[in-house]
């Protein structure tokens, strides 16, 4: 999917705060999220991307500014509205459910549910898509608890598209999955018909798939626009303490290219 140009603001955040016991977490946060966009946060370890995506889906509420979601406050929202608009997957997901592969994942439905057949035709067709999708069909009637680390990460996610949200919030798509499966999830979630906003720790996947990127850092907005434009030596040093040099390909793409610090180099890095 491309970045929409319009200003079709799908999500805007203004002067978003959010402080524990004196500290603050998020501090004057201001985002517009264009509709369709794949939104990459980025930032290092306590950099406050987590805490940004529970505000955006509401399991924290007491801040500070506002958050609109497509038109109005996030506050005029019932949870059973915003069910329906919007899903999240979580950092560490465990189960110990006694449900198969796709009962489980046939579960992202229930904000819809509904026993009129036309509706249960319509929910096969989704569920059938969504586990192509996500590669899921030989894993269909295996028990849930069964599954390795990053089978149960795309179960985790198709879960997520199955309720067929307008905006997916996800934290950490990638842990637990292969380099090929890494590619395979955020090629298939830069592929959707719906926009997401996705917390990142590798940043060329993030170069290599994001429309735009946020650059997070003690709570604050640091940088945000193209990969090009936050992903720049400076930022990356100053952020993340970190050498590495930034190519740039014929076609535009952008990796990163780290020097790894060798024992009794780390100190100069920070210096
Ligand atoms: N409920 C809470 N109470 C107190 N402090 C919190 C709470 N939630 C988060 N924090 C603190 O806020 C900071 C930001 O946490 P957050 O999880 O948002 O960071 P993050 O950028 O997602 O980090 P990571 O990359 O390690 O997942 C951390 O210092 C964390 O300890």
């Amino acid at each position: 999917m491309t970045c929409q140009q319009s200003q079709n603001h799908q999500l805007r955040i203004r002067n978003l705060s959010w402080h524990v016991a004196g500290k603050a977490i998020l501090e004057q946060v201001s985002v517009d999220y264009h509709s369709g966009e794949l939104l990459g946060v980025i930032g290092p370890n306590g950099a406050g991307k987590s805490s940004l995506l529970r505000c955006i889906y509401r399991y924290i509420n007491n801040y500070q500014g506002s958050i609109e979601f497509e038109g109005q406050s996030l506050q005029n929202y019932s949870r059973l509205q915003l069910a329906q608009r919007m899903s999240v997957v979580l950092q560490h997901n465990e189960t110990n459910s006694d449900a198969n592969v796709l009962q489980w994942i046939s579960l992202g439905r229930t904000p819809f549910r509904s026993w009129r057949p036309r509706i249960q035709q319509q929910e096969q067709q989704i569920l059938q898509s969504v586990t192509e999708l996500m590669q899921l069909e030989d894993l269909l009637a295996q028990p849930i608890s069964k599954l390795s680390g990053g089978e149960l990460q795309r179960c985790v996610i198709a879960r997520a598209l199955v309720q067929q949200p307008s905006l997916l919030l996800l934290d950490e798509p990638t842990n637990h999955l292969d380099v090929g499966h890494q590619m395979q999830i955020m090629a298939a979630i830069k592929g959707l018909s719906i926009g997401s906003i996705a917390c990142i720790h590798d940043l060329n996947l993030a170069a290599a798939y994001c429309d735009r990127l946020l650059l997070l850092n003690n709570g604050r907005v640091v940088a945000m626009g193209t990969p090009a434009q936050v992903l720049t030596q400076e930022n990356l040093r100053a952020v993340f303490g970190v050498h590495c040099r930034v190519d740039i390909d014929a076609t535009g793409r952008l990796s990163l290219r780290y020097h790894y610090p060798q024992p009794g180099e780390i100190e100069t890095l920070h210096g």
